[in-house]
């Protein structure tokens, strides 16, 4: 398992964000933001409440158009493409670039077996008999569950814990093989094991899929990001980056004060 720092054998793709600016109405939330995340490596945004990191988030798998008064601009680029250019397919999109939320959303009635196939008709990916079997298994074991859901493919997936319904939508991501996964507050539902759980999860998946991962536990930070990006939004200006790097740094040697009060816990 690739530790934070180590560079793994990347086969994730790329994702950038260039000069991202976002509005609700007419309240800008973000000014020009870049970030570069790289393949292979886990990205945490961090930052105090409403400095737009969900907001950011939403906007790298272009969620952030499904609410009326959302706009933005800017550009995010996959492996170089802009996802938002004419003609982009919003599907592809959101097929490449999963997204795991804050509570997990498993479909309660639904067999823990077909939550992990769930995303395969919606983005009208055909498998069939042992190869989608097979597919439940990999991306079960992927999501670190498979061990203990393996006899219970057929209950549903209201029925498992709360840990393990988020690794099962972690699972349920992976079935349609993104590049990238985005992960809003992944674990802060969760109890401390489960917590360590995903984390563990997390730094597995990190050397096949670019992850970039909103959280608010700079202790979460620190173990499992290779690098970081503060978010502030002061006296209601919008929100922006006001530091980035690798993690280490970030927490060891920030360049700003407010990023090492910030990572140190005395605001936020
Ligand atoms: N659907 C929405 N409609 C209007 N304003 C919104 C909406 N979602 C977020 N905002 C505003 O955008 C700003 C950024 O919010 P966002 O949720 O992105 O911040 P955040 O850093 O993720 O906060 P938190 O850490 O509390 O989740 C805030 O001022 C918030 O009130």
């Amino acid at each position: 398992m690739p530790a934070p720092g180590e560079a793994p054998a990347a086969t994730g793709s790329g994702l950038e964000a260039r000069a991202v600016s976002a509005w609700f109405g007419d309240h800008k939330v973000l000014d020009r933001v870049s970030l570069d995340m790289p393949a292979g490596l886990v990205t945490a945004l961090i930052g105090p409440s409403g400095c737009g990191k969900s907001t950011f988030l939403r906007i790298l798998n272009r969620m952030h158009e499904l609410v009326a008064s959302a706009s933005l601009a800017g550009e995010v680029l996959l492996d170089g493409d802009d996802i938002y250019a004419p003609g982009r397919r919003l599907i592809e999109a959101r097929r490449r670039i999963g997204m795991v939320f804050q509570k997990p959303n498993p479909f309660p009635a639904m067999s823990v077996y077909d939550n992990v196939t769930a995303g395969l008709k919606l983005t009208g990916t055909r498998v069939s008999g042992p190869a989608r079997d097979d597919l439940v298994e990999e991306c079960l074991t992927k999501g670190g569950l498979w061990k203990e859901v393996r006899d219970r493919l057929r209950q549903p997936g209201g029925a498992l814990s709360g840990g393990q319904q988020q690794r099962l939508c972690i699972a349920r991501s992976l079935a349609v093989r993104p590049s990238v996964l985005l992960m809003d507050e992944p674990c802060s539902a969760l109890d401390p094991t489960s917590t360590r759980r995903i984390e563990e999860t997390i730094r597995e998946l990190a050397h096949e899929v670019t992850i970039v991962i909103v959280t608010h536990n700079m202790q979460q930070a620190h173990r499992i990001s290779d690098q970081c990006a503060f978010f502030l939004a002061e006296q209601g200006t919008p929100g922006a980056i006001l530091e980035h790097g690798p993690t280490e740094a970030m927490f060891t040697t920030p360049k700003d004060p407010r990023t090492a009060d910030y990572v140190a816990g005395r605001f936020g």
